[in-house]
């Protein structure tokens, strides 16, 4: 089962949830967790909006799972401690979507572009080989709670007023022509205080990055087409 299989179940308990929110907690952030991502997001961010309740700062798909699933394959990789590392995964939330910026990673290890293609697949599929492994019995329960911890704590960080907390998030975003995109994000006392670019890119990165582009942007439309159904 792919996260884009969940869609037929999700979606539907996405809606009501979201019609929920929009009705209980008008204001609240919501960080969407529940697959697939790519159009969960989009399927809230249409709720939101017939229920003339949306803003695009307080609505966050949860990605940090494929940085914690980056930084730990990069630091095995690269012989170095994981809880210096630092890799920012951006794109969306499932397979080719999902790309590792490991040009950017830190600290510096030099790689060799076959090892770099080997994270990036391993990144890409680490949430397919854990459902695959449980065979029917869900998905990375533990990993995903701890990536949710990690972004729930930098939400609640950037409501306190800490400065410059960044997260890569799956967000409404200009940077590039799609509506939705993860990258890194300010978090602050609205929310999103600031969508940030993408960096420099490698090669290899660029051409992910237009490889992922239609997938994404089906994904999307699903959503929106799904919750104006
Ligand atoms: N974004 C991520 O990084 C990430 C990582 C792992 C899993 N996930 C997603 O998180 C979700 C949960 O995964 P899981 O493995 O814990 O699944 P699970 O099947 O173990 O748990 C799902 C829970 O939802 C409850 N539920 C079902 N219908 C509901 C409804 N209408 N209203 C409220 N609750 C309802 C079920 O009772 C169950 O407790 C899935 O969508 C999964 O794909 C996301
Ligand atoms: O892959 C999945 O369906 C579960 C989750 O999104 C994950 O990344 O582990």
């Amino acid at each position: 089962m792919t996260r884009d299989d969940l869609f037929n179940i999700n979606a539907g308990i996405v809606k009501d949830l979201c019609s929920a929110i929009a009705k209980y907690c008008p204001n609240a952030i919501v960080n969407m967790i529940s697959n697939p991502v790519n159009s969960t997001v989009p399927i809230a961010a249409e709720v939101f909006k017939k229920a003339g309740t949306y803003n695009e700062k307080k609505l966050f798909g949860v990605t940090t799972l494929d940085v914690v699933r980056a930084k730990t394959f990069y630091a095995g990789k690269a012989n170095v401690n994981v809880a210096e590392v630092n890799v920012p995964v951006v794109g969306g939330h499932a397979g080719i979507t999902i790309l590792p910026l490991f040009s950017q990673a830190t600290p510096k290890a030099n790689l060799a572009d076959e090892d770099i293609k080997a994270l990036t697949k391993r990144t890409q599929d680490g949430g397919t080989e854990v459902v695959e492994a449980k065979a029917g019995k869900g998905s990375a329960t533990l990993s995903m709670a701890y990536a949710g911890a990690i972004f729930a704590d930098a939400c609640l960080k950037g409501l306190n007023g800490v400065p410059d907390v960044v997260e890569c998030s799956f967000v409404q975003s200009t940077v590039t022509e799609l509506p939705f995109f993860a990258s890194k994000v300010r978090l602050g006392k609205n929310g999103v205080e600031e969508v940030l670019g993408l960096g420099p890119l490698s090669d290899f990165e660029q051409e992910g990055l237009e490889k992922l582009k239609p997938e994404l942007k089906a994904s999307i439309e699903k959503g929106v087409k799904f919750a104006n159904a």
